[in-house]
């Protein structure tokens, strides 16, 4: 760890490694440090710290920096540390005697304030033994603490969620006041590791030994070492993890001893062999083939491409993959003769039949009696599938998704699909049609209803006849299904714990929806659909169109007229109006004839849809489709008198809706989509072209290769109008990762954003940045003042024109010439003369005492200036 990591590995060269090469620290550990004083402030009032498993240096350089100056600050470690200002440094194993020698020697009789430790013990194979290490560590650090820290000081350790955890919780209890475990949000998420504060240090005089031993400390963790063969599914509770996720989240029992890998394989025979596959499942990212057995199961026929495929990553499958490999497992033991396939029910009953002398007519009843039950079951089992399509229905109807002519088809949809209900029963359509009561209304006919389809699937048992045999096995697959569902659930939400990209991802969809969702509400909220339902919006509409068959030619003033007369039409003499038998439908409509401002701001979505050439004469269609605009238009047309008037049903057709598209509204839709360009501009300028195929279409765009006509084109495709109703929701996720138009890149797209970033990651670190800035003012600030003199000389009279231009010559060199340092000696101090203070002997002028590292650095400095210079004339 000592050793600088190579920082290649995906991951790693995130926003904190950036910051730390910016900011000039070693580690990029030091912003965790930073956030943990941030929140706790211990490091400003200490005087004195220690800081243990300290290589390369960043903790020093931030105790360092936001220690008062002149305090003590000592690192140990490992593996030497660079000299950093301020701190002294050794190299040192923090669990041996001498280390604590060291640190006695350098702090004399002086009391810590501040104790760090970060250590952690180069991981390796063995994981248990690391993760025990770790805790030894910790504990040896604490030792160290005890021994060092003043009366209230601080001990910062950084701890692994293992079944360690809670005893060193404990420990740390008894010896502080106020012990906090805390995660920085510079800590990757990936890592188990978490940081305990412990503050004031309450010094007991006499330390019970056994405090400080592991052996007594983690009594218990041979107890709780994974056994072989328990692989993934140790002494943790996946299967509860996978079927109550809620409960997941309350397992305070970390990680599992030695499960601290986050990617773990298993082989293919363990899942085909493993008692629970669902738990495996959910515990094992891949399935390997590496065995001959395996192997072979490669070349069976119900391993397919598919299967194969899908063992390679288990984090990214679908519930359907989920799906397929359970069959292929069942598939492969009844195969390999580790599982029976199930026989039928009628094949049991048989057998017992066979076995068994019974009375015939015992045996009718007993045979009734299970017809009975299973019809029973079945009809129960259809009612709840009923039940829920309706109440889907209910819902969507609920968020205004679905017109109420819709649910009248739906409901004869469902009634269809249970098969006791005519097809064209035109008196069942006209009555959903009818129906006025909202969702509560729909509800109750809705159980009414499916108490009739109870009745009426019961009567109809009889001549469905006897189950079908695969009874037993499509319970199998429901069970199945069921337990998929709970495994999805239960993936989804670790990945939402663990992974802030996904948070990320589900706020965005979750925004995307609040969209979609304004662009619903506008066209009627359950709030304003019911006003407008009152305020006669619809009536308004009706009015315009009869108004519109009388008189196309109305001039503005009386439409004017009649708008005010409509507002102030008493609301129970409009409702009047409105309780035609196609209220529900007639409801819809009147959302639609709304005026904009009433209804809210289009959706974006809706608004790219309706801002295309095409709608701007189509007035008919648009407002069949709930354009504002039209709606906007149909208001200024109503007439008082015919605000009462009941529509007859050809007359509730859209044809006859005299409108010229206005200036007015027009400008409207200019004004929103300047707005949109506006955004749009406005977030390229905070973000730039990111994404190569931004860039791509960019630069075609420059090119002249495309134009915006092609970009609109393109944006409607096979995927862009998609509908997702009734769909579950893993299926829609599974979609939204591949079901999308692939935007085609070019390499020179790709070229000049990597350019860029390098660009990006080839800018001077801010230190540099800043030193090479103080040069050049300095150096401005030097030839300002040789102007200035100059400016003087040429002003004195007693000087010739040469003598001055000599003199201005040679201030000006002065000026543009770089100021020579003082040297200033670099004396070492040995032998005797260690440790003595004030003017060595026999030095004269400036000097700074360094140790013999220092001096060795200076040396090599030296050497690389001699082999550079070498090089160069070579
Ligand atoms: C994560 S690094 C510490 C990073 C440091 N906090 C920083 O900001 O630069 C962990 C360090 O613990 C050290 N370490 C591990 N075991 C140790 C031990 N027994 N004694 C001293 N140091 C140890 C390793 O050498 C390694 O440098």
């Amino acid at each position: 760890m000592g050793k600088a990591q190579k920082k290649t590995g995906k991951g790693r060269l995130d926003k904190y490694y950036k910051l730390a090469k910016e900011q000039g620290y070693r580690a990029r550990s030091a912003f965790k440090l930073i956030q943990l004083n941030k929140k706790y402030s211990f490091l400003e009032t200490a005087r004195c710290c220690i800081d243990l498993c300290a290589a390369p240096g960043g903790w020093l350089q931030v105790a360092s920096k936001y220690m008062p100056p002149n305090s003590v600050i000592v690192g140990v470690d490992l593996v030497p540390i660079k000299p950093i200002p301020r701190v002294v440094t050794f190299a040192s194993d923090i669990t041996t005697p001498q280390c604590r020698n060291l640190i006695r020697g350098e702090l004399k009789d002086w009391k810590a304030d501040v104790v760090l430790h970060d250590g952690a013990p180069n991981v390796g194979t063995a994981w248990v033994q690391d993760a025990y290490s770790q805790s030894e560590l910790v504990l040896m650090s604490m030792k160290l603490a005890a021994e060092f820290l003043v009366k209230g000081g601080t001990f910062v350790t950084k701890v692994f969620r293992s079944a360690d955890y809670n005893n060193l919780i404990w420990v740390f209890n008894q010896l502080f006041g106020k012990v906090e475990a805390t995660k920085p949000p510079s800590s990757r998420n990936v890592s188990a590791e978490i940081f305990v504060v412990c503050r004031d240090f309450l010094a007991p005089k006499h330390i019970d030994p056994k405090f400080f031993d592991p052996k007594h400390v983690f009594k218990d963790l041979s107890a709780s070492l994974p056994e072989e063969g328990d692989k993934g599914m140790s002494s943790k509770n996946y299967q509860a993890n996978v079927f109550q996720p809620e409960k997941k989240r309350r397992n305070r029992d970390g990680y599992d001893d030695g499960d601290y890998i986050l990617f773990k394989k298993a082989g293919a025979a363990e899942f085909i062999r493993c008692q629970d596959p669902i738990a495996f499942l959910g515990s094992i990212n891949k399935f390997t083939f590496d065995t001959e057995e395996e192997k072979e199961w490669l070349k069976m026929g119900v391993t397919t491409p598919d299967i194969v495929a899908n063992c390679e990553d288990l984090k990214v499958l679908g519930k359907g993959d989920f799906k397929a490999l359970i069959r292929w497992r069942t598939n492969l033991r009844e195969e390999l003769g580790l599982e029976v396939k199930t026989k039928p029910t009628e094949e049991l009953t048989e057998t017992v039949q066979i076995t068994e002398e019974v009375d015939e007519e015992v045996e009718i009843q007993n045979e009734l009696e299970r017809l009975n039950a299973e019809a029973a079951a079945r009809t129960k089992r259809e009612r709840r599938r009923a039940n829920e399509i309706k109440q889907r229905t209910i819902q969507r109807m609920q968020l205004q998704m679905t017109a109420p002519l819709d649910i009248g088809l739906e409901q004869t949809d469902a009634a269809l699909s249970l098969g006791h209900d005519d097809v064209f029963d035109l008196d069942n359509a006209t009555k959903a049609m009818g129906r006025k009561g909202g969702a509560a209304r729909l509800a109750e006919e809705d159980d009414a209803e499916s108490d009739e389809e109870g009745v009426a699937e019961e009567a109809d048992e009889d001549e469905d006849g006897a189950l079908d045999s695969d009874e037993e096995e499509e319970r199998k697959v429901a069970d199945l299904e069921a337990q998929l569902d709970g495994l999805y659930d239960a993936y989804r939400d670790h990945l939402r714990e663990r992974d802030a990209k996904y948070k990320v991802k589900e706020a965005r969809k979750n925004a995307k929806h609040r969209e979609e969702w304004d662009g619903i509400k506008e066209k009627g909220s359950d709030d304003e659909s019911d006003e407008s339902e009152e305020e006669g919006g619809w009536d308004k509409f009706e009015a315009t169109k009869e108004r519109a068959g009388e008189d196309s030619s109305s001039d503005e003033d009386s439409s004017d007229e009649g708008e005010d007369e409509a507002s102030r039409t008493p609301a129970k003499k409009r409702r009047i109006a409105g309780d035609a038998p196609g209220e529900a439908r007639s409801r819809k409509k009147a959302r639609l004839a709304e005026p904009p401002s009433a209804a809210g701001p289009l959706s974006r979505a809706a608004q790219v849809w309706f801002s295309q050439d095409c709608f701007a004469g189509a007035d008919v269609d648009v407002s069949d489709e709930g354009s504002e605009g039209e709606s906007d238009e149909n208001e200024d047309a109503v007439s008082d008198g015919d605000v009462q008037m009941e529509p007859s049903e050809d007359e509730a057709d859209f044809e006859v809706v005299p409108q010229e598209p206005d200036d007015a509204d027009e400008g409207m839709w200019d004004v929103e989509d300047e707005n949109q360009d506006e955004i749009k501009q406005s977030h390229i300028n905070k973000h730039g072209l990111i994404t190569p195929e931004a860039v791509t279409i960019a630069q075609q765009l420059v090119n002249r290769e495309k134009t915006r006509t092609h970009l609109i084109n393109d944006g409607f495709n096979r995927y862009s109008l998609n509908a997702k109703d009734d769909l579950p929701s893993w299926f829609l996720d599974d979609e939204e990762k591949h079901y999308k138009s692939n935007i085609p890149v070019t390499k020179e797209a790709v070229a000049a954003l990597r350019a860029k970033m390098r660009a990006l990651d080839a800018r001077p670190i801010k230190k540099v940045a800043e030193a090479k800035a103080r040069k050049k003012l300095r150096a401005a600030q030097r030839l300002e003042k040789a102007m200035k003199k100059a400016e003087g000389v040429n002003e004195t009279s007693d000087m010739t024109e040469r003598e001055k231009a000599k003199q201005i010559e040679k201030l000006m060199q002065k000026g543009a010439a770089k100021k020579q340092k003082k040297e200033v000696k670099v004396v070492v101090a040995k032998g005797s003369h260690k440790g003595v203070k004030g003017r060595p002997k026999g030095v004269k002028g400036r000097y700074v005492m360094v140790d013999s590292r220092m001096k060795k650095e200076v040396r090599a400095q030296k050497r690389r200036e001699r082999a550079s210079k070498k090089r160069k004339r070579n």
